[in-house]
């Protein structure tokens, strides 16, 4: 479907090895599989099961999964008919979304992105709303435009809204769906190869909005509550490339396979714990926090709380990256002050915890129950287990909003 080729210069050392075309054919996985490569489940996250074998029967959806001969389930099988079923329209969709995060996750690993989108971002260029410390780095703009294009391509889109502009662009009359983007979330980390992540939700186009101007339109089909997601996902920047989804009947995660570039399912029908022991906040805002979520924080760190043990707080600053962490181990991942998104950040990663039988709150009620009234709304965010989350929220005043401007 795709005719780009990007060349992968494959080297550990100073030694070149020969260059692969970019993701080569599945064919490799008998490669593979010959050379006695296992996936093995990841010890802490409470999964139902890691091989497609194992997993089937264990849920309507899940046992509905079907992979391919060799046992593992691309993520094309799991789409498709024999899997998850979620329509061609939503499988050509995904299929440009991915190729776009995998362009993405090429690039924020390429020793050469910094020279490269130097040449390619004007100055002055994209987001208005972004200054200082928010700045648009020129690797948010460049992932802006590939999803952009990608989204362009796909002839299923109708409007994409991103947190990297300052108006949705309507893209199709044709298309049905809507795409909320943030493209590169925690960019402000990449310099030091730190995990970045891509979130994006989906919903369908609301063709009682048809008649309305190209703009009135636009913007109202993007401000839908995160009720109304059909779908949300991220993929996550690290060690390993990881895109997690959800089409509102659980939660799945799939490792991108480098030498197929394929997706495999490696998570699925993710469980997050009903309780964690870690909290995760900028603690350096300790003093403009209010009175309940200092006291919250003092407590679980003292092992006072509703569950007897000390938690321990982990914080890459990194949104993906620290709430991945969260869906597999549990515990709270938290940014108390208006700064995330809630239609680009807080709503497709709210319903992807719920879909994991957890929870997203602004402190005192259901994210996807928000309506959201402006296209760059921030808020509180908190997700993760439930009983985090319930105790956290029973301590009332956990909203920070004194928000003095941090430089770092
Ligand atoms: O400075 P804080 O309050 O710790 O915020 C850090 C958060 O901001 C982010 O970097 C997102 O900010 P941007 O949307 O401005 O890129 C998240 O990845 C991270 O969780």
């Amino acid at each position: 479907m795709h005719s780009q080729s990007t060349i992968w210069v494959s080297s550990t050392s100073s030694n070149f090895t020969p260059v692969l075309p970019f993701f080569p054919p599945r064919s490799h996985i008998l490669t593979r599989k010959f050379l006695g490569f296992q996936y093995f489940r990841p010890k802490m996250a409470s999964v139902s099961g890691f091989s497609v074998r194992a997993q089937m029967g264990v849920s309507s959806s899940s046992s509905r999964i079907r992979g391919g001969g060799d046992g593992f389930c691309t993520l094309s099988e799991y789409l498709g008919k024999g899997g998850a079923d979620v329509g061609d329209d939503l499988v050509v969709l995904f299929d440009h979304i991915l190729y776009a995060c995998k362009r993405i996750a090429a690039l924020v690993s390429s020793p050469f992105h910094s020279s490269m989108v130097k040449q390619v971002v004007p100055a002055g260029s994209g987001n208005a709303s972004h200054l200082g410390r928010d700045a648009q780095k020129p690797l948010d703009v460049v992932s802006n435009e590939i999803i952009l294009k990608s989204l362009q391509n796909s002839g299923k889109v109708a409007v994409m809204a991103s947190e990297e502009d300052d108006a949705p662009i309507w893209i199709t009359d044709d298309g049905s769906f809507v795409v909320v983007t943030d493209p590169l979330d925690g960019s402000r980390n990449i310099d030091a190869s730190i995990p970045t992540g891509t979130i994006f939700g989906i919903y369908n186009r609301l063709v009682e909005l048809d008649h309305l101007a190209v703009g009135e339109k636009a913007m109202l089909n993007s401000l839908q509550s995160g009720s109304k997601l059909v779908a949300a996902g991220y993929v996550l920047y690290s060690s390993a490339t990881i895109l997690c989804i959800t089409f509102g009947s659980g939660t799945h995660a799939f490792t991108l396979d480098r030498s197929t570039g394929d997706f495999i399912l490696t998570h699925p029908s993710i469980k997050i714990p009903p309780r964690g022991q870690i909290y995760s906040v900028n603690d350096a805002r300790y003093f403009d926090w209010p009175e309940g979520l200092r006291k919250y924080i003092d407590t679980v760190r003292q092992g006072k709380g509703k569950y007897p043990k000390k938690y321990s707080a982990r914080y890459i600053c990194s949104l993906v990256a620290d709430f991945h962490r969260t869906l597999l181990y549990g515990g709270v991942a938290m940014n108390p002050r208006d700064h995330l998104r809630l239609v680009y950040e807080a709503n497709p990663l709210s319903f992807i915890a719920e879909q994991a039988g957890g929870k997203g709150s602004d402190g005192e009620r259901r994210i996807l129950s928000i309506q959201p009234v402006k296209l760059h709304e921030r808020l509180s965010l908190f997700l993760g287990s439930p009983e985090d989350i319930d105790e956290l929220e029973s301590y009332g005043d956990v909203q920070q909003k004194v928000n003095p401007g941090y430089e770092v």
